[in-house]
Formats: C-alpha cells, sequence, structure tokens
C-alpha cells in the first residue's frame, strides 16, 4: 500500500508545523506543505495537483478570511468542481474560511482569545465520536456565525464574555470539517481524536467517491522535509571553493583544575583591557554552566562580517587592514546561511576534550535583522553595521564552573608550545589567586566594580539617559491592540531603545561589563568587542543550544516580575502563573515548538518543562523548555535551527512574520533593533552550539564616535491582556539591568549623582527621529480613532534649576522632574494586566 499524503495549506502562521507533527503522528501520512501564495498563486494552478493527495488541511493564520493576502488559495478550495474535490480540515482562519465560503458571517470577538483555555461543548459524534472533553486552546480574534444551510454546528464554548462561540463545523454535503481552536497546542488535551476521526472520515469519503490516489507527478515541486542547508549546497551546480583553513583536523588541548579561578581574572591575564578584539561568554549564574573565552590571535584568527541585505561576506584577519569579500552567488544562492554551513563543514574537527562543547569555532553575535532578513521581510535603508559579526576562534579556554576544571585547546596545527605556556600562565594565576598575603580578601564584587568606576571619574559621574517617553509607549502598547484585535497578531513583543551616554573620558568597556556582572549575574553573561562593535550582555536567557551529539535546547521566558525584599518566590509565583502570564508563555511556547518541527519532524520534539518561575537576580521569570532530537539519519546540523528559528520567538510574538512587520512599522522611528533582540553564542568545529537571546545588554558601536553613547533595548510582551502602564513598567524594569540607567540608586550613598536628561521619544537625539506611533495607522488599517493617553495622569513637575524643555539635542530636551526620578526608582512589582 502506498503513504497517504495530506497536502497542508499555511497562511503564514506559527503553529502550522505542530499541526503537520499531529497530523503525522495520527494518520501516518506524509504531510507536504504550501503556502496561501507559493508556489500556486490560485486554487486552479493547484488543482491538477489534488488528486496526489489523500486530503487537505488548510489554516490557521494572521488577519481576516475575506483578505486575499491572509488568505490566498484557500478561499477557492471549498469551491473546486466535484473532479477535484477532496476531504478538507479547516484550522482556525480555516473554519472562519468555511463559514463564509457557505453563507456564515465573519466578526470580531468582543474579548479576543490568545493562549487561552476553554473547554469545548459538542455532541460526541462523526469529527468529535469518542473525544471526550476537549480542553481547547484558542488564538483568536475573530469568530465565525454559521449561515444558510449548508453548514452544521458541531462544538462551541460559553463565554463570558462572549456568549456562546463556533468551535467546529462541517459542511452537510461536501467532505469539509474545520475547528475553531487549535488542536496542534502543547496544553491542548484530546484533540489527537478529532484528528484521527478526521482522517477516518477523510478516508471513508474517499472510498464511497472511488478517489484513487494517484502517485505524485514529476513536475511536484514541493519536498515532505526541506533541504537542509548542506543538502542545498550538494545539490548547486557548483561548488563552494574554499582556501583550505589553516587549522588541524584534531584539537589539541591540555586541562587543569583550577578552583576559584575567576573567568574575569583569566580575561584580565590575557590583557582584556587593551584589546581591540575580545569574546568572552560567560556563565554567571546558574543554569549556566561553561564560560569560554576566545583567545584571538592577531594575523591569524579569520574575522566574518555581514550586513543584511548584502550580497557578499567580508572575511579578514584580525589586526590587517584589507578584508576580502565572497560574493554569495552560487553556490551559496544569496544566501548567507548556506555560506556559514559550508565554511563550518570545512572547519570540522575532532578529538576534543568529550566533557568541553566549545573546541574552537565561531563567536559572536547575529543581530535581529538577520532574522528579519530570513523572514523575507525586507529591510528600510541602514547604516552598515556588521549583523553577522564572528570571529573564528582557534585558541579558547574553557571554565567549568562546576567541576573547577578548565580546558585550554587550540586548533593551530603543533600548537603545544603555546597550549603549555598558557596553562602555566593559568597555573601562576591561580597559584596567586590562592595566596593569603597576596591581596586582602575582595570587597563584595558590586563594591568593586563601582568602586573601579568611581575612581576613574574621581568626581561624580552624570550620564545623559535618552530614554523613550513614558506616554508614546503607551500608546504604542495600545497600537499593538488594536493589531491583537483585529486578529493580526496573537501576541507582539514591543521594544524600545535607550540611550545612555557617559561623561568623558569614558571608562573602560571592561569596568562597565563588571559592573553589569556584578549587579546582575546572569547564566549567558557576554563580553564582546568585535568589529567595531562592543556588546556587553547579561542575559537569562538562552535562546538555542545544540550538542554535538543532536540534543537541541531553547529555553523562552515570558512572564517578568521585579524581585524585592516583598516579593517572594510564592507571590511571584502567584503573579506568573495567572492567565495572562501563562498565555503569553503558551504562544511563545507553542511557536517554538513550530520552529522546531519544521525542521525536526514529527516525533522529535518535547517539552520537559511546561511554564516553571525561574528565579534570577533582580527578577523571577516564566521559563517554558523545550527539546529535540537531530535525527540521525538526516544531513542536519544545529545550523539549519538556527538559520531557521531567527529572530528568536520571545522577541517577536506570534504569528511570527506578520508581528515582526507590525512591530518593525510600529517601532519605526526608534531604528532598528541591531544587536538587541539578536543571539550572542558560539558554534563549535564539533558541531554544538548555544545561543543567548540578546536582552539586559548594553551596546555601543564605534561609528557613533567616542562620547560612550551606549544603548539599551527593553521591551515586552504586550497581549490583549496587558495594560499599557504594566507594559511601561515591565519595560523600565528589564532597562534598570544597566548599570548607569538607575543612576541615583545604584551609587547614590556613595555620592554619585545622576542627571537624567527627559529625552521625549528619541526625537531629540540627533539621528534618531522617533516618529509618532499615532501616525502609524495606514499599514494595518484597523479603522479606529488614535487611543487617548489618559491612563497616567501623573503631574509633571518640573525640577528646580534645570532649564525647561527646549527642543533639540539631548541636553536641552526637557529635563525629567525630580519626582519622576523616584517613582521611576521605586518599582512596584508587577501586577497582572487588566483587560
Ligand atoms: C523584551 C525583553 O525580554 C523578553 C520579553 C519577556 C517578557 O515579555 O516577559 C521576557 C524575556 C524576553 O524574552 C527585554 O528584556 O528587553
Ligand atoms: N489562529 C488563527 O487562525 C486566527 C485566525 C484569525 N486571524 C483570528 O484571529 O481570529
Amino acid at each position: 500500500m502506498t503513504q497517504p499524503r495530506i497536502l497542508l495549506v499555511d497562511a503564514y502562521d506559527s503553529f502550522t508545523h505542530n499541526l503537520s507533527a499531529q497530523l503525522e503522528r495520527c494518520t501516518k501520512a506524509e504531510v507536504h506543505t504550501i503556502h496561501i501564495d507559493a508556489p500556486f498563486q490560485s486554487a486552479s494552478e493547484l488543482a491538477p495537483f489534488l488528486a496526489s493527495f489523500d486530503a487537505i488541511v488548510v489554516g490557521p493564520g494572521p488577519g481576516h478570511p475575506e483578505n486575499n493576502r491572509d488568505i490566498g488559495i484557500i478561499k477557492d478550495l471549498w469551491h473546486l468542481d466535484l473532479a477535484h474535490r477532496l476531504p478538507i480540515f479547516g484550522v482556525c482562519l480555516g473554519l472562519q474560511s468555511l463559514c463564509l465560503a457557505f453563507g456564515g458571517r465573519v466578526e470580531r470577538l468582543r474579548t479576543v482569545k490568545h493562549g487561552l483555555i476553554s473547554t469545548i461543548r459538542h455532541e460526541g459524534e462523526g469529527l468529535f465520536e469518542g473525544a471526550g472533553d476537549v480542553i481547547a486552546v484558542r488564538y483568536h480574534s475573530l469568530h465565525a456565525r454559521l449561515g444558510g444551510v449548508e453548514l452544521e454546528g458541531l462544538a462551541w464554548a460559553k463565554d463570558p464574555e462572549n456568549g456562546e462561540v463556533l468551535m467546529a463545523a462541517k459542511h452537510r454535503m461536501r467532505p469539509f470539517w474545520a475547528v475553531q481552536y487549535h488542536p496542534e497546542s502543547i496544553c491542548t488535551e484530546g484533540s489527537d481524536r478529532i484528528v484521527e476521526n478526521f482522517w477516518r472520515l477523510a478516508c471513508r469519503w474517499n472510498r464511497e467517491h472511488e478517489r484513487e490516489v494517484a502517485p505524485l507527478p514529476r513536475d511536484w515541486a514541493v519536498r515532505p522535509r526541506e533541504l537542509s542547508l548542506l543538502e542545498q549546497l550538494q545539490e548547486s551546480s557548483v561548488k563552494a571553493v574554499h582556501r583550505l583553513p589553516a587549522i588541524s583536523k584534531t584539537v589539541q588541548r591540555v586541562s587543569m583544575f583550577a578552583r576559584g579561578l575567576d573567568v574575569r581574572r583569566i580575561c584580565e591575564m590575557l590583557e582584556v583591557e587593551s584589546k581591540r578584539e575580545f569574546v568572552l561568554l560567560e556563565s554567571a549564574a546558574t543554569p549556566g554552566r561553561w564560560s569560554i573565552i576566545g583567545v584571538l590571535t592577531p594575523g591569524m584568527t579569520e574575522l566574518i562580517r555581514y550586513t543584511a541585505g548584502d550580497s557578499f561576506v567580508e572575511l579578514s584577519k584580525l589586526g590587517e587592514p584589507t578584508a576580502s569579500q565572497v560574493e554569495l552567488q552560487l553556490p551559496y544562492n544569496a544566501s548567507m546561511w548556506r555560506f556559514m554551513a559550508s565554511y563550518m563543514k570545512a572547519r570540522e574537527a575532532s578529538g576534543g576534550e568529550a566533557d568541553s562543547p566549545f573546541w574552537g569555532g565561531l563567536m559572536g553575535y547575529l543581530s535581529y535583522e538577520v532574522g528579519v532578513e530570513s523572514l523575507s521581510i525586507p529591510l528600510p535603508r541602514r547604516k552598515r553595521r556588521p549583523d553577522v559579526n564572528l570571529a573564528f576562534v582557534e585558541r579558547s579556554i574553557v571554565v567549568d564552573s562546576l567541576t573547577g576544571e578548565i580546558h585550554v585547546q587550540s586548533l593551530v596545527p603543533r600548537d603545544s608550545e603555546w597550549l603549555n605556556s598558557m596553562k602555566i600562565r593559568l597555573q601562576q594565576e591561580h597559584d596567586l589567586s590562592l595566596t593569603p598575603s597576596a591581596t586582602p580578601p575582595p570587597p563584595p564584587a558590586v563594591a568593586t566594580a563601582t568602586a573601579s568606576i568611581q575612581t576613574h571619574y574621581k568626581e561624580p559621574c552624570k550620564p545623559t539617559i535618552a530614554k523613550p517617553l513614558g506616554e508614546r509607549y503607551r500608546a504604542l502598547v495600545r497600537e499593538c491592540q488594536k493589531y491583537l484585535s483585529s486578529g493580526d497578531s496573537y501576541e507582539l513583543c514591543l521594544t524600545a531603545r535607550t540611550m545612555v551616554s557617559l561623561p568623558s573620558p569614558q571608562p573602560s568597556e571592561w569596568s562597565l561589563y563588571n559592573l553589569l556582572r556584578a549587579r546582575n549575574p546572569a547564566p549567558y553573561a557576554a563580553y564582546l568587542r568585535l568589529q567595531d562593535v562592543t556588546l556587553l550582555s547579561s542575559s537569562p536567557e538562552r535562546f538555542l543550544s545544540y550538542s554535538r551529539n543532536g540534543k537541541v535546547q531553547l529555553r523562552p521566558i515570558k512572564g517578568t516580575v521585579k524581585k524585592s525584599p516583598s516579593m517572594t518566590r510564592a507571590h511571584a509565583e502567584a503573579l506568573l502563573n495567572t492567565p495572562k502570564e501563562r498565555a503569553e508563555n503558551l504562544m511563545i511556547l507553542d511557536l517554538i515548538r513550530h520552529d522546531l518541527h519544521r525542521i525536526l519532524g514529527a516525533g522529535n520534539v518535547e517539552v520537559p518543562q511546561l511554564m516553571r518561575v525561574e528565579e534570577y537576580a533582580s527578577v523571577y521569570q516564566l521559563v517554558s523548555v523545550i527539546e529535540g532530537n537531530i535525527p540521525t539519519s538526516a544531513p542536519l546540523t544545529g545550523l539549519d535551527i538556527l538559520a531557521t528559528s531567527l529572530p528568536p520567538g520571545s522577541m517577536t510574538g506570534a504569528p511570527k512574520k506578520r508581528s515582526v512587520e507590525i512591530l518593525q512599522a510600529l517601532e519605526a522611528g526608534d531604528e532598528e533593533r541591531g544587536v538587541y533582540s539578536g543571539v550572542v553564542g558560539y558554534m563549535s568545529v564539533c558541531g554544538a552550539g548555544d545561543w543567548s537571546v540578546v536582552i539586559r545588554s548594553a551596546y555601543r558601536y564605534d561609528d557613533e564616535g567616542d562620547e560612550g553613547r551606549w544603548w539599551l533595548g527593553a521591551g515586552g510582551a504586550v497581549t490583549a491582556l496587558s495594560s499599557p502602564q504594566g507594559e511601561w513598567e515591565e519595560m523600565e524594569v528589564k532597562l534598570e539591568t544597566f548599570p548607569p540607567s538607575e543612576g541615583e540608586a545604584m551609587l547614590g550613598d556613595k555620592g554619585w549623582a545622576t542627571e537624567y536628561h527627559w529625552v521625549p521619544g528619541h526625537a531629540d537625539v540627533p539621528g534618531n527621529g522617533m516618529a509618532d506611533p499615532l501616525a502609524k495607522e495606514a499599514a494595518y488599517d484597523s479603522g479606529r480613532a488614535p487611543p487617548r493617553d489618559d491612563d497616567n495622569p501623573r503631574p509633571r513637575v518640573q525640577r528646580q534649576g534645570l532649564p525647561e524643555k527646549k527642543p533639540g539635542g539631548p541636553n536641552t530636551a526637557s529635563p525629567r522632574a525630580a519626582s519622576d526620578i523616584e517613582e521611576s526608582l521605586i518599582l512596584r512589582p508587577l501586577s497582572p494586566g487588566k483587560p
């Protein structure tokens, strides 16, 4: 018997591949996925191929089934003539489209349901035969009403605010069934049965109509599984030509135990402060374990730089002024990712320490815009800054914070001299750190880090802080909520940038990193200076890791509560275990399962941790863990997963593509996200990789001059249940991570004064014309009056002695009132938002 086949039509949703995995699991059919507008622009173009499928599954997706852009070919599938007709199962947008096609209506819900759970009432027959209780996850803003006689309702939810909402329907004569909820969500219970029932009904219809499914014709170009990057390279008629890397295929290493030797002390031994380029990934808190220092070598270490939109990648040697360009034509076929796959393939090595995750390889960051480009979303005109900024690290030091073991490793041929001398230096440093007489016992780390900056400035430092204006941010939250109620998005991670400008002379970037590291020890901390960009990160969030043997893990965070003496863990758990916070987390969790299912296929994705509260230095966070296995049979690498899952879902919202487009329009005046919202980490020559999300971080571009302008991004997920004020406060809590942004509170008792210059939006920061969000309705017109900003009637008091608001540069903008400063520093615990 031939394997059955299902055609899945994806409306650019972020849950489609979960559906595909569920279909494979429940039907054992091979699932072929196409988009609503590609490769077929119309149902009639697709029709000749339908004889090769047992059934079609359509939806879910953003938008409205009446919009061609949102529904594409789906709307015509219901009207195929009898000769081409076949069973169809619709999900969410699919149900709405079915109802529209046969006399029903689609309207907005009074209260939208995104990531929320309902118990479904059904008759227990047909599609719901033997289904028992169905606990259903819903992601919808719109709902369908039956009309005419052709359709029959099968299931309903009863919402306190919306009344009876149709949850499933079927066509009385044709083989069409559909559900409004999401059977594929991790939190939906009892839904495999419904998919199995659909399949049984579909097969029966095919039998009764003597429909024999034909083999796939030769010109069917869609594959049940996408080709991996390496397969794409193999398929190309042109082969990649590489300058053969001057590295050894076998990792050389020496190991030692040096418990207590601080990672930062090793960096100082390597003269981090005087280095133009330096890379440190530091596990400064649990669950982080390994810290990795890239020991970069002038004239040898290769730097990779790529700007999204370019048709080439730039390669240069550390310390050498000239760069060479690799054109991204064949075999890379305009894809930086195919270049990376081929670059890493040529550098595979073996023989490293089994326990060490990194044996040498690429370290650095990929910006948010790399991900935007991967989603085929056009980028506006922009500065040519590195979006991919990586160094190929031949020599490295890996510190295991659990055991105190240190691995010194090299890929440079015959490098034992370097290895041994480095081991001796580390040994000496360790001995020194143990000698009681060498130094007095170190004061608490924050005080040391702070003192170093105070000594540097000698007198009180007055950073200028240009923060987004509260009113504007709250207006943007409401803008986001319009897209949530029109069905264009289920969750939007809104962000904004703050600029902190430190007075001259600049303290060293390393001393700032130390302060950040001390104040906010994070599992994915990073200090990175590469190709004119500095990144100081104290990220708590792992984006993606993959091990040598194909174990994949993602740890999305959604749900944040600030720590304070009165905020106990139990209290945080109560605040984070609310429907609002859980829905936020669930949406991203389902989105990440989808990203992973796309590459790993059914049966290889699991959720070992479903929404647990984790404690960090300054916040409690709700964290889920998703794991996967790269099947040994597939020519897949971690790079395939990275390439298809950026930007991180927790930084976009769902569905990812539409949400990124909306955020691009809303955040447009704020320049671009750049390094913030991207990922920082490594890919090792052994095949392993680990990437964290660049949040709770500060970065600067050398091309902005020496005045010490640091950029900080912060934001949070906006859902229908968010309150604009709650989101604003959450953004501020996250911003607080970076030392100077907390000003007086941080160093007040040390006589450190901070002057805040309150800049409305960023309009007054040169080159940063923040556009008015209220004027941004054009892109996704939802036909409403501009929202009023009346939820924050806080009076503004002028601070004595400071100038009145004047237009101009950041220093002449309206000063923040003294009372405002205090208020923003007393951060209240987040309470669950009200709709
Ligand atoms: C947007 C940020 O954080 C993201 C949003 C979170 C949330 O909405 O709770 C939590 C962690 C991150 O995924 C940030 O820190 O700037
Ligand atoms: N998940 C979906 O398919 C959502 C459909 C539609 N965009 C809505 O919001 O109602």
